[in-house]
């Protein structure tokens, strides 16, 4: 049985401790938790909680010991699969018991690789039957550790599911299976003129996109996934097979019933395993025209991007990077930009409409005190430039090795954007801590990263301190704690405070109602 015992002050001395004692217990599986809770919320509950490095206001830890599986699951699952398309090996669990994301390896017990949505159907059933919890895995992009396996279970790496429909260039869709990827789809595309245009910085499966209701920089004029999905097939826990929006159906809109497509998109893998996602797709644009224009600061380069979306000029694109973020910019990407506040633009359109469009914003930008705004026009510049803002998580991560980060993606209305990013400045400033500023201001959707020397309880203790303030001053200024990333973990806290207390229970009823047994990534979301 679990212990549970309760304190709010480990050390990460003590919890790299705890982990060491944890990994080298025998026989079983033994995990160590920590909630994410307020005091109340640990007085003796037993919740499945987070890995212990995850940044939480409150802690608690259980030691809980899994039972090894049953065989009799292991060859049901081997005959289902082969033996070459299951894994029990530690390297292969380990590979999966991750992301991209600040948190410790989870590692699942054991991960599968179905090729078909029958052989995914017969795999739910069988870890259904047995009562074992199933994790899907994508292409592991996730940061929020979506993929980490809470209560052991099986991982679904879904990554050799191939395959894209037919291209059906006149009605703008198609379909794909868990193994593509948002570029090898637009590569795919190309050729009929068509693209798909929401983009993660990571090369993300779509249907992994799906799961995390992904966004981009292209959101600004495209939308998110949420605007781009038109059917999902998705397996459910006990094994049964839907499509959300009637199998083979494909419409721009429809009536006809609850809109179950949107209640998977964002629903983290805790629901169900997609198994193909109908994408809407858009002519590509007769031309694309980027630019960057630098700012004083960071306020008059929101000033700018706050007068532009209230302009209604269609601008696809336009991205903040901070000081601190173009400074990491030019050293990881090789970039010669100016080191200050800088916006990143893009216009999609005809030759004449993006002149136009990029004159106005230059207008504005300078009347803001905006300078060197210079054009990226060649293919080449164009894709060097998104390219470097892409990676921009990767540049910052380099800035500072051995450091950790609280990553943030909170979202407000564009119109409160100067007041989160101002007092988040405030924050950084009286913390001590640094953390650079970026991201999607168009949206009102920006990230930092709070870096913290993770030998040094102090900062440990800011940075989740002055994460916590930045996900509650959005909430208090009417936005969401998580403009595209997904709760995962790290935001289950703020889940009551920012939808309240009847739509938590109506989000656990739906999940009741889907999986009964809490087998679909149990521990995520809420
Ligand atoms: C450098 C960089 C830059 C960015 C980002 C990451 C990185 C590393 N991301 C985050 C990430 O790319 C995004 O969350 C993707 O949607 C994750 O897709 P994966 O396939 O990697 O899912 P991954 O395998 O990481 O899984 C993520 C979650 O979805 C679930 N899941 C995966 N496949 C599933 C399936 N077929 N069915 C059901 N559940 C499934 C998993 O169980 C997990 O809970 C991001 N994000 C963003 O929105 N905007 C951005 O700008 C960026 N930028
Ligand atoms: C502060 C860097 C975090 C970036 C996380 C990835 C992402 O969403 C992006 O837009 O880039
Ligand atoms: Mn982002």
């Amino acid at each position: 049985m679990p212990s549970l015992s309760f304190r709010d002050d480990f050390s990460v001395g003590e919890i790299s401790e705890i982990e060491e004692s944890c990994r080298e217990a025998a026989s079983s599986r033994c995990s160590l938790f920590v909630d994410q809770a307020s005091t109340d919320d640990c007085q003796g509950r037993a919740k499945v909680g987070q890995p212990l490095n995850c940044i939480s206001l409150t802690y608690f830890f259980f030691l809980s010991t899994f039972q090894e599986l049953d065989e009799n699951l292991v060859e049901s699952l081997t005959s289902i699969l082969g033996e070459k398309r299951v894994s029990l090996t530690e390297p292969v669990r380990e590979q999966h018991g991750r992301d991209e994301g600040p948190y410790e390896p989870m590692p699942p017990q054991m991960v599968v690789f179905p090729e078909t949505t029958d052989e995914v159907s017969e795999v739910a059933k069988a870890c259904y039957s047995f009562n074992v919890p199933m994790i899907p895995f994508g292409t592991g992009t996730g940061l929020e550790g979506g993929t980490l396996a809470l209560n052991g279970g099986v991982c679904l790496d879904l990554m050799r599911m191939h395959g894209i429909g037919d291209v059906h260039a006149e009605d703008f869709f198609v379909s794909v299976r868990p193994g593509v990827t948002r570029l090898h789809l637009n590569r795919f595309i190309k050729d009929h003129g068509l693209w798909f245009p929401v983009d993660p910085g990571a090369d993300a499966s779509l249907c992994g996109m799906c799961a995390t209701s992904a966004s981009g920089t292209n959101a600004v004029k495209y939308g998110t996934m949420k605007e781009n999905v038109l059917n999902l097939e998705v397996v459910l826990a006990d094994g049964r097979v839907l499509h959300t929006a009637g199998k083979d159906r494909c419409t721009k809109k429809s009536s006809a019933g609850y809109n179950l497509t949107n209640l998977f998109l964002g629903s983290e893998g805790t629901l169900g395993i997609i198994t193909e996602a109908t994408l809407k797709l858009h002519a590509i644009p007769e031309t694309m025209l980027s630019a960057i224009c630098s700012f004083p600061s960071v306020k008059s380069a929101v000033e700018t991007t706050i007068q532009i979306m209230s302009s209604s000029i269609p601008v696809a694109r336009i991205e903040l990077l901070d000081e601190e973020a173009m400074k990491a910019c030019n050293a990881y990407s090789k970039t010669d930009y100016e080191i200050a506040p800088t916006l990143f633009f893009e216009f999609h359109g005809s030759e004449a409409s993006v002149e136009a469009e990029a004159s106005l914003v230059g207008d504005l930008s300078e009347a803001n005190g905006g300078s060197g705004f210079r054009y990226a026009k060649t293919p080449e510049d164009r894709s060097k430039l998104w390219k470097a803002r892409h990676d921009m998580y990767y540049a910052i991560l380099s800035t500072k090795p051995g450091y950790r980060a609280v990553i943030t993606d909170v979202c407000v209305p564009v119109s409160q954007l100067e007041t989160m990013i101002t007092e988040t400045q405030h924050d950084f400033n009286v913390s001590g801590l640094s953390g650079p500023i970026l991201g999607h201001v168009g949206d009102g959707n920006f990230h930092s990263f709070v870096m913290f020397d993770p030998e040094d309880d102090s900062q440990l203790k800011a940075a989740r301190e002055l994460a916590s303030r930045m996900a509650r001053r959005a909430l208090a200024l009417k936005g969401t704690c998580t403009g595209e990333h997904g709760v995962g973990w790290g935001k289950k806290p703020y889940l009551d405070e920012e939808l309240g207390g009847v739509n938590v229970d109506v989000m656990r009823q739906i999940k009741a109602a889907l999986d009964p047994k809490n087998l679909m990534n149990p521990g995520k979301v809420f």
